[in-house]
């Protein structure tokens, strides 16, 4: 683990100013420490040895005392303020990304452990700001200038303490490459804890009917069980570590402060210098020993910042910026040896499937389960990376577009069209905010969901309409548009075959163009070409053409 990432300076420039800021403030606490061990040891030796007074010493040491909490307050107020604008603009910048790299990109990542990162996971940044990275600034200014200063006086104890100190940084590497593995399994197993909880009250309707609701109870306390055991392995860790790191840098002054002894005894060294040198010999480990402790406690957030990093880094398509789409209702579309493989899978989804789609007509996709037929309505949307062949309109590539200008042509309705807490009207309106009353009535009658009223709610994720009127009131989103193109998955899957054919009629009224998958006999008698993929992922071929 990096103590500070130079990606992270890179995305925030909050830390980028922190770190600044860091650094002068150490410079001056560091400065203060030696001015007041050289303040205390004069006024001691004065005492001592010449009987003065200490009055001009004591408000000496007061203001130093004074200066120093002043520091620590100020590095307090910047470290809260960084936390604070680098988590921000972290969370920003993930959500952007997870954005660009849209729905079946994302499929990878577990959407909990996402929501994961984005809440709870970046919150542990705010130790690593507040208390880890001050610190490191610390360990990096204060012992230099406290041996050096040591150096003026005593060239042995500051010698002593310039072989001694490195022990504590390379302890701390070697705690630091377990604690590594520990924070990432900590991390996993909360990820994993999220995204088994979620899965569980998600399905619990599920559970019930199969009477498996009770026996996940073991399930949840089983990982819930890893997570604990993976947080108290951290804790165990943290102790272990810093009973070490106390024992080296107690055992470092105590060798420190017998060279000095002896020496004073020898009369060999002064008074003043060897109380010097005794009062900054604790002061040159003190920043380094605490560097351990913080270290733990910011662990996670560096471990959380690390992932966001990781899904920062995740490659986007690379799309043009062109606005000049071509007008695909007086346009053919072509596909031309579309090969798909999705991240982690051997064989492609689509292997060379070549398909034209001309204004106007309704093309039907079907075969088996799996074959692929989805993936082909999300190679035209640009939502998954096409290996080789392209997408053509106009005699130019799709990615050749601004992807949301190229998006615009199209209204997708996915097999699991995701619907918005809210009206159905609202949720109609997504479609084209500035529909009318009239218009939004249009959509739903000719989705077949004259039904349903807009003023209906239809709950989160849909969740108070059935699968049929969801579909239908996403279809209805989908008429509502003015997208030329139609890319329909299995749109009419739950409504009766009457419905179904008013649909269909509403359909080829409206004269767009439409590609569709389809497994019922309605529709690829309706269509225009029906195109079948077959089991294998190069087998095409063209059924009818009307
Ligand atoms: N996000 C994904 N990550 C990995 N593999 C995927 C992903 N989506 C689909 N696949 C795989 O790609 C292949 C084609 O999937 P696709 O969803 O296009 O098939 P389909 O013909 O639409 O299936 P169905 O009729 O069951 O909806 C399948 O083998 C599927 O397992």
């Amino acid at each position: 683990m990096k103590p500070l990432d130079p990606r992270l300076l890179r995305r925030a420039r909050a830390a980028r100013l922190f770190l600044l800021a860091s650094i002068v403030l150490g410079v001056a606490s560091g400065a203060l420490v030696i001015v007041q061990a050289v303040l205390l040891a004069h006024g001691i030796a004065g005492v001592v040895l010449r009987g003065s007074g200490v009055t001009a010493v004591a408000w000496g040491l007061a203001a130093v005392v004074a200066g120093r909490a002043l520091l620590v307050w100020a590095q307090e107020v910047v470290a809260q303020r960084a936390a604070a604008a680098v988590k921000s603009t972290l969370r920003r910048q993930v959500l952007e990304h997870a954005l660009k790299l849209g729905p079946v990109r994302l499929s990878g990542e577990r959407s909990s452990a996402l929501t994961t990162l984005l809440t709870k996971g970046l919150d542990d940044l705010d130790p690593y700001f507040a208390r880890y990275l001050p610190q490191l600034v610390l360990a990096s200014t204060v012992p230099a200038g406290v041996i050096g200063w040591m150096a003026t006086g005593d060239l042995l104890a500051a010698g002593t303490v310039l072989v001694t100190l490195p022990l504590i940084p390379i302890f701390m590497t070697l705690i630091g490459w377990a604690a590594r593995a520990h924070s990432r399994h900590r991390q996993h197993a909360l990820a994993i804890l999220a995204h088994h909880f979620a899965d569980v009250t998600g399905g619990m309707t599920t559970l019930k009917l199969f009477g498996r609701a009770k026996a996940q109870t073991a399930a949840v306390q089983q990982v819930t069980d890893r997570y604990r055991i993976a947080s108290l392995g951290t804790l165990r860790l943290a102790f272990l570590s810093s009973l070490v790191l106390d024992l080296l840098a107690s055992l470092s002054v105590a060798l420190v402060a017998i060279g000095v002894g002896l020496r004073l005894v020898d009369g060999k060294l002064g008074l003043e210098t060897a109380l010097v040198v005794l009062i900054l010999a604790p002061e040159a480990y003190l920043p380094l020993r605490q560097l351990g402790m913080q270290f733990h406690a910011s662990a996670d957030g560096v471990a959380a910042s690390e992932e966001a990093l990781r899904v920062l880094e995740t490659a986007v398509p690379n799309w043009g910026d062109r606005r000049d789409v071509p007008d695909l209702r007086c346009t053919a579309l072509s596909l031309y040896d579309v090969t798909v493989t999705y991240p982690g899978r051997d064989a492609p989804a689509l292997n060379g499937f070549d398909l034209e789609l001309r204004p106007g007509e309704i093309v039907a996709l079907t075969g088996p389960s799996g074959s692929g037929k989805s993936t082909v309505l999300a190679a035209i949307l640009g939502l998954v990376a096409i290996e080789s062949g392209g997408v053509v309109a106009g005699g130019s590539g799709a990615a050749e577009f601004e992807p949301r200008v190229w998006r615009r042509q199209f209204a997708w309705v996915p097999q699991h069209p995701s619907l918005r807490d809210g009206s159905v009207a609202a949720n109609v309106r997504l479609g084209r905010p500035d529909a009318s009353d009239d218009e939004v009535l249009t959509s739903l009658d000719a989705a077949g969901a004259r039904e349903l009223s807009p003023a209906q709610r239809v709950g989160e994720r849909g969740a108070l309409l059935s699968g049929g009127q969801r579909r239908r009131v996403a279809l209805a989103r989908a008429l509502i548009t003015d997208a030329a193109v139609l890319l329909l998955d299995e749109p009419t899957a739950g409504l009766d075959c009457e419905t179904e054919a008013e649909v269909i009629a509403g359909l080829r009224g409206a004269g767009r163009t439409v590609l569709l998958v389809a497994h019922r006999p309605a529709w690829i008698a309706a269509a225009d070409r029906v195109v079948e993929l077959g089991r294998s992922a190069n087998e095409y071929r063209e059924l009818s053409v009307s």
